[in-house]
């Protein structure tokens, strides 16, 4: 489909933006079960990169799917093709110099890894918010495992619908341990130790 499209090269290049923006753009791929805490923590290191000086983007599961995937629904074949789009949307993204958070479920070990293969080496960081299903559903801060249990809601994520965690992320999160601000700040510590903030 693209034999006949030619890729054009532009004028201001990615070191030019990083420069302009001094920093190190990557991507922060926050994945994890609905109520892990994905929004809450990437909206808090956002808050912490903003304060920083920093110029990043925050895509959010339930925001891209009212816009972009809003064709989408939650069966196996669409949640792949709605974390291929989100893929491709970071890399325009951190190709224009941001530091870009995206907090998905993205339950499919696969789908997580032709992100990663879509970016530089090293500036894809998967950020596992690692919290036992027990927990969340506890929370159930949208009411929607009661939905779900209740079977309202078909192919509920951790329920009858499958989450494949990460092997070897490199960030794991454990958000019935540690506030919110603990984490966020593990987080701006990983950036920080490995070159992409100052
Ligand atoms: N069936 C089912 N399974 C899981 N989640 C559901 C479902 N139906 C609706 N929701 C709500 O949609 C949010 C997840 O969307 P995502 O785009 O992140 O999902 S996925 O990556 O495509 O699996 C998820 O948001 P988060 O709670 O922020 O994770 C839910 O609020
Ligand atoms: N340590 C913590 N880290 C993250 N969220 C927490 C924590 N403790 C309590 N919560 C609460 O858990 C809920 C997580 O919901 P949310 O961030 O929407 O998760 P997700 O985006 O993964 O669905 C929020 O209501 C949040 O206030």
């Amino acid at each position: 489909m693209t034999e006949n499209i030619v890729w054009h090269h532009h004028n201001v290049t990615h070191e030019d933006r990083c420069q302009q923006k001094n920093q190190k753009p990557c991507v922060l791929w926050f994945t994890g079960l609905s109520g892990s805490g994905k929004s809450t923590v990437a909206n808090a290191v956002e808050s912490l990169l903003f304060q920083n000086g920093n110029h990043s983007y925050l895509l959010d599961g339930d925001n891209v799917r009212h816009g972009l995937n809003q064709d989408l629904s939650f069966s196996e074949e669409d949640r792949v093709e709605n974390i291929r789009r989100i893929g491709e949307v970071t890399k325009l993204f951190a190709d224009s110099g941001l530091i870009v958070l995206s907090a998905f479920i993205s339950p499919f070990q696969a789908d997580r890894q032709q992100v990663r293969d879509l970016h530089n080496e090293g500036d894809f960081i998967e950020v596992f918010v690692d919290t036992p299903l027990e927990v969340c559903e506890q929370r159930d801060p949208k009411g929607l495992y009661k939905k779900a249990r209740a079977g309202d809601i078909k192919n509920f994520t951790g329920l009858d619908s499958p989450y494949e965690a990460p092997n070897n992320p490199e960030i794991q999160l454990k958000s019935d341990e540690h506030t919110i601000d603990e984490l966020a700040n593990q987080v701006l510590d990983y950036l920080r130790n490995n070159g992409f903030i100052s």
